[in-house]
């Protein structure tokens, strides 16, 4: 891989001012998902390695809280712009490791930075309270802490941004950080600790362990100096370090899967919505926990949407998903949908020439009952269901146990509200499909998650509150 600043390609744990490899030696491979090379090694470590960047986040935590928050966001603003300065190398590790095409990627790059940037300024704003007292000559304050040594454990298809969305604000707090990235692409995660480190950021604040996620999840979920869990990725996992979390309740925040109605109504801007289908479902070549994931579409504009779609997709040229078991996965939802009625009409197959790709596809004849209308498809696939009603739609786009983001598309203004109220999602779009910015809040409801990350409330996470009664 050609990197402008070969010293962004780091492969070793981060402990403290220490470069580590696994107490073991051993190493697992980061492949290239687009061809299977193996582009490095990085450290399997475990329990061991984990205890003692926990314990080096620990002992870190005094001074950096002892910061001002101004100290600290000169600190994370020089990280930001070493961050824009060497996107285009941050872009190639990830391309490598990840797979995404590069504009992708250098897109992802400046998203995760802004996450920096906001929070360098957000952090001054953590206002505490004077609460006006029932009681004559008694003070009530309240003061907003960091909650302490932060452990983040992060997903393989936001490489950068999902480290920058979590790190950003509890850096911001005060709070130290145990980053524990995803196998397959470490890469990312290290590269930002190196440009970390150069812009100052003090030893011990940002330590990352790469290595076996059970292990690592074990020590981070069970170590009480740990205050603080913040994970990105499947349900499955969240909920069991969730369980995990208790023994020593720990504060948590979830980001996980989804199941992502996009519902096209009879009066909408058919330009718009097929655009933003296409934005939705193949961002990232489908892997992303927001995408659409069901289009539901009224009867009157079924055939002109479909029409439209597919000459659309035909257009597309897409990533590699990030491995085979993904490939598979995606299959097996289509192979199954096909078997119960479903057509495809473009797609439906992975590619035959090597690589981990599958081609794009659209379903139709899609029933609310089959297996990809209810599981997150994680690949680009887009399946179709017809409806005919509001309310229908509605009710179909509610029924998940999923509720993280839904998109709808019409010109009729109190529909638009009827939508924004009845849809029990975190995040809606309405005749939008990019949603995600900095600035807004962005997480989910029922099995999608807790808390939100991004925006003034996504420092709060990493906050705790202190009531003080003060009378004299
Ligand atoms: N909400 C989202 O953004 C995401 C949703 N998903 C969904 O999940 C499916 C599976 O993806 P997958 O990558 O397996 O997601 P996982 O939930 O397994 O992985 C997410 C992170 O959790 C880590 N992890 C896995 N198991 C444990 C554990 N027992 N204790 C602690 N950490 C653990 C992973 O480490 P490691 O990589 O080392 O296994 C990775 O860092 C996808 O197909 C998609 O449907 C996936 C990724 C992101
Ligand atoms: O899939 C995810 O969890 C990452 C969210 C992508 C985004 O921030 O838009």
């Amino acid at each position: 891989m050609h990197l402008d600043d070969p010293s962004l390609l780091r492969s070793l744990c981060r402990i403290g001012e220490e470069w580590v490899g696994a107490d073991s030696q051993e190493v697992f491979d980061v492949v290239d998902p687009a061809d299977g090379r193996v582009i490095a090694t990085v450290p399997r470590a475990g329990k061991a390695e984990t205890r003692r960047a926990i314990e080096r986040a620990s002992s870190a935590l005094p001074a950096w809280r002892g910061l001002t928050a101004r100290e600290r966001g000169v600190l994370l603003r020089r990280w930001h712009d070493l961050i824009l300065q060497h996107r285009d190398d941050l872009a190639r590790i990830m391309t490598a490791e990840q797979g995404k095409p590069q504009a992708e990627a250098r897109g992802e790059v400046s998203y995760g930075a802004g996450f920096i940037d906001w929070f360098a300024e957000e952090g001054k704003r953590i206002y505490g309270d004077i609460i006006p007292s029932p009681f004559p000559g008694r003070r009530i304050m309240v003061l907003k802490e960091p909650v302490g040594v932060v452990a983040a454990i992060t997903p393989w298809n936001f490489p950068n941004a999902m480290i920058t969305r979590k790190c950003g604000p509890a850096l911001a707090a005060g709070c130290t950080v145990v980053l524990k990235p995803a196998e397959d692409t470490p890469l990312s995660a290290l590269a930002l600790v190196e440009l970390a480190d150069r812009a100052g950021i003090p030893a011990g604040v940002l330590n990352v362990v790469t290595g076996h996620p059970v292990e690592i999840g074990a020590e981070l979920t069970s170590n009480p100096l740990v205050r603080k869990l913040s994970f990105t990725g499947s349900t499955a996992v969240g909920k069991a370090l969730l369980r995990q979390c208790a023994d020593t309740m720990k504060k948590v925040s979830l980001e996980l899967g989804g199941n992502a109605p996009f519902i096209v109504f009879d009066d909408a801007d058919l330009d718009a919505a097929v655009a933003g289908a296409i934005a939705s479902k193949f961002r990232n070549s489908g892997q992303t926990c927001i995408c659409a994931n069901r289009l539901l579409v009224q009867d009157g504009i079924h055939d002109a949407f479909v029409d439209r779609l597919v000459e659309a997709v035909g257009t597309l040229d897409l990533g590699p998903l990030i491995h085979g078991r993904a490939v598979e996965g995606v299959e097996r939802l289509v192979n199954d949908a096909v078997a119960l009625g479903a057509r495809a009409l473009c797609g439906g197959t992975r590619r035959a020439a090597g690589g981990n790709y599958f081609d794009p596809t659209v379903l139709v004849g899609v029933t609310p009952s089959m297996a990809c209308a209810n599981q997150e498809i994680f690949g680009p696939v887009a399946p179709l269901i017809r409806f005919h009603t509001e309310d229908e739609a509605i009710r179909l786009a509610n029924d998940t146990p999923y509720g993280l983001a839904a998109y709808a598309y019409t010109r009729d203004a109190g529909r638009e509200w009827r939508l924004a109220e009845g849809l029990e999602f975190g995040i809606i779009g309405l005749n939008e499909s990019m949603v995600s910015t900095e600035v807004a809040p962005f997480g989910g409801m029922k099995e999608s998650g807790l808390g939100r990350e991004g925006s003034k409330y996504g420092i709060d996470e990493y906050l705790e509150i202190k009531y003080v009664c003060r009378t004299g």
